[in-house]
């Protein structure tokens, strides 16, 4: 077998000899929510084995079980390698494009199937050719978090690149600038006069590791106690661990003091199979520019036995926490919040400063977890909104007013939008404490308060949206068209829904100017883009 370096192993995948412990009904990430959050591990792509698929299919040429050779000709937003074996596809974990290897074939459906690779045959590290690199993290093999770690971090920014081109091209029937693969639609765009899309170069960073500022932790039992992890791949066991190379380290720390205390006081760990037990998650923020941490314990049920000599345990073993929370979640769901949120001992947030603008953050807030990248995508919002200081603008999906904030330093007058109550109170309060007072917040599901602004007579220039990974809602494509604002800056985090939504922008009238793709969540395979469009005038 070859684990993700390439190298032939015996056996299967390689375990991080962690402890293993039984349970089911996995979780999944928040939106964007996403690269290894102290390991949990998006399931959904990588149950390849799951065993639900038929041995045979007819008309299938591949059976399970079988053997094949294959070249891979691309990636899969997974990170999957794709190869072909008499023109049916297969998703080949760990194989990347330019290599040819074997591999066996795990499952399979009618239009294609899965495949774990068993042997690099040719091409990777020793021709160059493909950026095949030695994957960092022992536990890499098994853990869910990551899935391009054994990618050079330059070919990482490539792919990603490439892959937001492939989705304009192929999904928002986008003709993109100096593309060999769509040079077709290049030129064909030239011929009428059209203008192609720029699509920079990703963003990357200088040193892409130990960025996270957040860990999100299940807990579960096994053999020794209460533990806390990841989701071992392909199933939903939660496997120990204490270190994740993309996470900061205060939060390991963190994260450690909170189960050892949970282990003295003999705090009972949730089991997903039963629905019984206690802590369902532990999830951890870092602030790095203030020091200052939070703790949420995630809870089946609103009793936490010795809650305070628990707190009192966590402020001993990290002094820097300032602010431990409980949340409370009985629901059988992968969601890991539920609506009640509590205070157990001190702040109801804790504070954090980007670009010179502070920002408190509360336990249920959308709050980037990549600082330093955090600053160049807002820069960009900010520089296509491209504001002189006369402007009205609509910010939608706000979150704790991060990106409205940064604007409003610009503009004549802001308006934000956000579902999660607990964030708009964020961005008042973060208005408040930056002294901003240009900045209006409104909560409920952008798709319902946008038309209400346009029926008070509230006209944007510029309308930013940052939607969750699903996109924008119809309705609310709708009603930027009514608005008509001169430019829309789209922040997304998820290329196939930018695509289509950029799609029905353009057949609205706009047109798309320029995108920039940004690494948000190095060696993971999910990249986050920033789109200008102009109103195309008549
Ligand atoms: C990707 S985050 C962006 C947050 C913010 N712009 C930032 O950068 O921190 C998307 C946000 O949209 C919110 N959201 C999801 N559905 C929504 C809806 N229908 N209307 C308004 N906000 C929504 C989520 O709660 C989340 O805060």
């Amino acid at each position: 077998m070859s684990g993700r370096n390439g190298k032939a192993v015996s056996g299967g995948s390689k375990r991080s000899g962690g402890k293993k412990l039984g349970g089911t009904g996995g979780q999944r990430r928040n939106a964007r929510d996403t690269g290894s959050n102290g390991g949990t591990g998006d399931r959904s792509r990588r149950n390849a084995g799951s065993g639900e698929s038929p041995r045979a299919i007819a008309g299938v040429p591949v059976i399970v079980g079988q053997l094949v050779t294959c070249e891979i000709i691309g990636l899969t937003h997974d990170g999957d390698g794709v190869g072909r074996v008499d023109g049916y596809t297969l998703f080949i974990r760990d194989a990347l494009p330019g290599e040819k290897v074997q591999a066996e074939v795990v499952s399979i459906g009618k239009s294609f199937g899965k495949a774990r690779m068993t042997e690099l045959l040719q091409g990777g590290s020793d021709s160059g050719s493909v950026g095949r690199v030695k994957p960092p993290c022992p536990i890499y093999d098994s853990c869910g978090g990551c899935q391009l770690q054994h990618l050079s971090y330059s070919e990482q920014l490539r792919w990603k690149r490439q892959h937001v081109v492939d989705n304009l091209a192929r999904i928002g029937k986008l003709a993109v600038a100096g593309e060999v693969g769509s040079g077709a639609a290049a030129s064909k765009a030239a011929t009428e006069g059209q203008q192609t899309v720029i699509v920079h170069p990703t963003i990357g960073m200088n040193a892409p590791w130990r960025y996270r500022n957040k860990a999100q932790v299940p807990i579960g039992f096994g053999e020794g106690g209460l533990i806390g992890g990841f989701y071992e791949q392909g199933s939903n066991d939660i496997v120990e661990m204490d270190a994740c190379l993309i996470q900061q380290e205060e939060n390991e720390e963190t994260v450690r003091a909170v189960k050892e205390a949970a282990r003295m006081l003999d705090i009972g760990a949730y089991n997903r199979a039963t629905g019984r037990g206690l802590l369902r998650h532990v999830v951890v923020r870092h602030a790095r520019t203030t020091g200052q941490r939070m703790v949420v314990l995630v809870t089946n049920g609103r009793d936490i036995p010795h809650a305070q000599e628990f707190a009192a345990l966590i402020r001993e073993k990290v002094p820097g926490v300032v602010s431990i929370c409980q949340n409370v979640q009985t629901a059988a769901t992968p969601v890991v919040f539920g609506e009640e949120t509590r205070v157990l001992w001190g702040e109801d947030v804790i504070y954090d400063e980007i670009d010179g603008i502070q920002f408190a953050i509360s336990p249920r807030s959308f709050f980037q977890v990549n600082p330093e990248q955090t600053v160049r995508l807002y820069g960009k919002a900010v520089e296509y909104a491209a504001l002189t200081g006369n402007e009205t603008v609509m910010d939608a999906y706000c979150g704790a007013g991060t990106i409205s904030l940064f604007l409003a330093k610009h503009a004549d007058k802001v308006y934000g939008v956000e579902i999660v109550p607990e964030a708009i109170e964020d961005a008042k309060r973060n208005a408040r404490l930056n002294g901003i007072h240009n900045a209006e917040f409104e909560v409920g599901p952008a798709e319902a308060i946008m038309p209400r602004w346009k029926d008070d007579g509230i006209v944007p220039d510029v309308i930013v949206v940052d939607p969750p990974r699903k996109g924008c809602d119809p309705s609310l494509i709708d009603t930027m068209l009514e608005l008509r604002p001169s430019r829309i800056v789209y922040v997304s985090c998820n290329p196939s829904t930018l695509a289509r939504d950029l799609r029905l922008l353009e057949d609205g009238g706009y047109k798309t100017v320029e995108v920039q793709p940004v690494d948000m969540f190095p060696h993971t395979g999910h990249v986050e883009c920033v789109v200008s469009l102009n109103q195309i005038l008549n």
